[in-house]
């Protein structure tokens, strides 16, 4: 609970007015030394309840814990300098009511230092936001694919595909807009629906496998980096090979410690100098 609210850097003001200028770059981070790494090169760090599946091994994300992105939530925080760092609301934590909303929402910002959370919902949703956001809690909505609903959905499969599903999403982005998100992010839907998207609402759209005619981009960083690979949505592009490189090491390692040359000798701490030989008279 010492954490001090960030005066410089990216605020949710300034990341809405660029609605429609160079695009938003977005990452996820879940770690302080992650967040150290990303921040100069990001608008936005969020800590996703992706955590989940990508650093605790879990089959969805609807076991993911308040605790969980608190932990994280603040370990992002304390390595982000200028990115809007934004946290998850995880399942369970904010369907049940407003009020529910706001009071694991206040958590999530006092405990962490967080700028907004996020919250997956459309129009359904578009009370709670609207309670959140006039209570001091800036929201970060997200429709479309809605991993927290696999379980309702029945899968990750692309969203808008039919006209009558498209209308639902595009009035969706409007209901969440006029809720007062300050951006939306909007994944897995099929491209002209993301153009109409973001044609209709005043708020940047971040997409995730929705096209570049969103206003800006997220992706999970273990897959844009090629660390976590237990599935590939078509959406992702690797742009590293981390796991290579990380395999490599440990093998290199590995070898090292078999053959015994590591630790080397300038890994290894000696004991005292032998002092001087003696002088006659005790030491002072
Ligand atoms: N590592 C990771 N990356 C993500 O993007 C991500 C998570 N985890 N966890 C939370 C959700 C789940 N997401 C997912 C998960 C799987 C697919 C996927 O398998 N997509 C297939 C199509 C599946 C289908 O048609 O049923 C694809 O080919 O894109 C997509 C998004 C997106 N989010
Ligand atoms: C992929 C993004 C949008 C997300 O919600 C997550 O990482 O949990
Ligand atoms: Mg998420």
């Amino acid at each position: 609970m010492s954490q001090v609210a960030r005066t410089r850097g990216m605020t949710v003001a300034a990341f809405g007015r660029r609605k429609g200028g160079s695009p938003l770059v977005c990452l996820t981070a879940y770690t302080t030394p992650m967040a150290r790494l990303l921040d100069p090169h990001c608008d936005m760090l969020l800590v996703g309840d992706s955590l989940g599946m990508v650093i605790y091994g879990l089959p969805s994300t609807v076991p993911v814990t308040l605790e969980m992105m608190i932990a994280h939530g603040a370990a992002v925080v304390r390595g982000a300098a200028s990115a809007l760092v934004v946290v998850d609301m995880p399942f369970g934590s904010y369907q049940e009511s407003p009020a529910q909303a706001f009071r694991n929402a206040a958590r999530l910002m006092a405990e962490t230092g967080c700028a907004a959370v996020k919250l997956e919902g459309g129009a359904v949703m578009a009370e709670t936001i609207a309670f959140l956001v006039t209570r001091g809690v800036p929201v970060l909505a997200h429709i479309g694919l809605q991993p927290q609903s696999v379980n309702t959905y029945g899968g990750y499969g692309a969203r808008g595909k039919v006209e009558d599903e498209a209308e639902r999403i595009l009035a969706d982005a409007r209901a969440v807009a006029e809720a007062g998100a300050f951006a939306v992010v909007v994944e897995g839907v099929v491209e002209p629906l993301a153009q109409r998207i973001t044609d209709a609402v005043p708020i940047p759209t971040i997409g995730i496998g929705a096209s570049a005619a969103c206003d800006g981009q997220i992706l999970v960083s273990d897959d844009a980096f090629g660390i976590f690979a237990d599935f590939t949505p078509r959406f992702v592009k690797r742009f590293a090979d981390l796991a290579s490189v990380i395999d490599a090491a440990a093998k290199a390692y590995a070898e090292e410690v078999r053959a015994r040359r590591f630790p080397g000798k300038e890994h290894v701490y000696q004991p005292a100098a032998a002092p001087a030989a003696p002088q006659g008279g005790a030491p002072a």
